[in-house]
């Protein structure tokens, strides 16, 4: 009822919002469906992963930036028949207007360059980290919202973008412990699938259909395929020939196919002999099968893949040239990638590489008695201007019970504020690690 209201824009409280007298109502405790909490032991992991996202964005020149959550339903309509649309996760506002939760990051970006026009300069390196989101059926069960961390260069029509974004993939990789044998990536053009259209006479405009319809292969019955294709006008020889293409991986065979002027050679050519100066060879395979789900995709395309083939991508991008045009701006060049949150850590997890993440708190400060109380806040204030942690106790408790909470929070140091120390204007320190104890006077503390 409260999401139709929502939807309808009509009120989403209750008719008399309870007091917090009443109890009538029981709430329920968890997140909405397909959505996750994050309590401080999860929350370390989030800030874990996201800090190495941001620092290999910063080592490789980018700026961070981040759009509403909340964007017009519009940025993300593309007749292409593509999953990302299937699961928008939009409804009509009080003011009538359609809206979506942002299901990707990138149409948000292309919005944002467009709109800064010539007031930024390009080449433009942006990154991202926001949450997305996708209304599923909640039979498959699988989560509504997950973050991702995003990075793109707009404005250089070359593959040495595409070159330079993998390579910071790949140190985002190895950072984590993640070797070349756990995962890969396979590299193709969609000028691969272009070409063969344009040898069948197919329209471009069905282009971005194919691109999503090619995508399911191995996801759906091959039959299922061949039906999909023809149902967009490609006869019986075209499909064939797209799947034969599709099954080639290696550069040599689709050469051999293709002949050796096709544009897409000449860029994935470019990016392997790159990719050997940067060093990641290994790292990297053709394979002409990926095609990526995205419909705007025009050029090299990518995924990040485990080789043990238990998991789904890890990652994946390309090249979007047209994106910017079809918002109504120039006609800028650009690419990127996404990676989520959700798969890495299951390989973390498959490859026993989960971080060990204990809170850290340098100081707990306690009184012995509560007439000192003040006393022990002035201790804490002290060390806090000092730069120094503090998880200060509040209220009067048995030393017991202070040694159980230190172990737990993990702290370094006890400082107790006791009578008789106070006196003599000084504290006690306990070094929780050594059990090295001493008194020290309070403004020799820090
Ligand atoms: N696009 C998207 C959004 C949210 C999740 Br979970 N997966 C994919």
């Amino acid at each position: 009822a409260e999401l139709d209201n929502a939807r309808t824009g009509r009120s989403c409280s209750l008719d008399s919002p309870p007091t917090h007298l009443d109890v009538t109502q029981k709430i329920d405790v968890n997140p909405p469906k397909g959505t996750r909490d994050f309590p401080p032991e999860e929350m370390r992991l989030r800030n874990w992963l996201f800090q190495n996202f941001r620092e290999v964005s910063q080592l490789f020149g980018f700026e961070e930036v981040d759009f509403p959550v909340l964007e017009s339903e519009a940025l993300f309509i593309r007749k292409a028949g593509e999953e990302i649309r299937d699961q928008l996760y939009c409804f009509e506002d009080r003011g009538n207007r359609r809206v979506a939760l942002r299901p990707e990051l990138t149409p948000s970006l292309a919005r944002l360059v467009i709109q800064k026009g010539k007031s930024v300069s390009l080449p433009i390196k942006w990154f991202a980290i926001g949450q997305c989101w996708r209304y599923e059926r909640m039979t498959r069960g699988r989560r509504r919202e997950h973050y991702q961390w995003n990075m793109d260069i707009i404005g250089v029509p070359n593959v040495t973008a595409e070159a330079e974004l993998i390579s910071s993939i790949i140190t985002f990789f190895k950072r984590i412990g993640i070797t070349s044998s756990d995962v890969g990536f396979k590299v193709s053009s969609r000028k691969v699938l272009q070409e063969v259209l344009r040898r069948y006479s197919i329209p471009e405009s069905l282009f971005g259909r194919v691109c999503v319809i090619i995508d399911k292969l191995e996801k759906i019955p091959i039959d299922d395929i061949k039906k999909e294709l023809k149902s967009v006008e490609l006869s019986e020889d075209a499909v064939e020939e797209l799947l034969q293409i599709l099954s080639v991986k290696s550069l040599t065979k689709l050469e051999e196919k293709l002949g050796s002027s096709v544009e897409a050679l000449a860029d994935l050519k470019q990016l392997f002999l790159l990719a050997e100066k940067y060093g990641y060879s290994d790292w990297i395979q053709f394979d002409a099968s990926i095609v990526r789900g995205l419909a705007y995709y025009t050029g090299i395309v990518f995924e990040g893949f485990d080789r043990e083939g238990k998991l789904r991508a890890i990652c994946g991008g390309g090249r979007y040239d047209r994106l910017l045009s079809t918002f109504g701006g120039d006609d800028i060049p650009a690419c990127g990638f996404g990676f989520g949150d959700a798969v890495i850590v299951e390989l973390l997890k498959e490859r026993g590489l989960m971080p060990e993440l204990s809170p850290q708190v340098q100081n707990i400060v306690c009184s012995l008695d509560q007439d000192l109380q003040s006393e022990a806040s002035s201790v804490a204030a002290r060390l806090r201007e000092k730069g120094q942690s503090v998880d200060l106790v509040l209220e009067s408790k048995p030393l017991k019970w202070v040694f159980k909470r230190a172990a737990r929070i993990n702290a370094q140091r006890l400082i107790i504020v006791g009578s008789t120390e106070w006196q003599k204007g000084m504290v006690s320190v306990k070094i929780l690690s050594s059990g090295e104890q001493y008194e020290i006077k309070i403004d020799e503390l820090e």
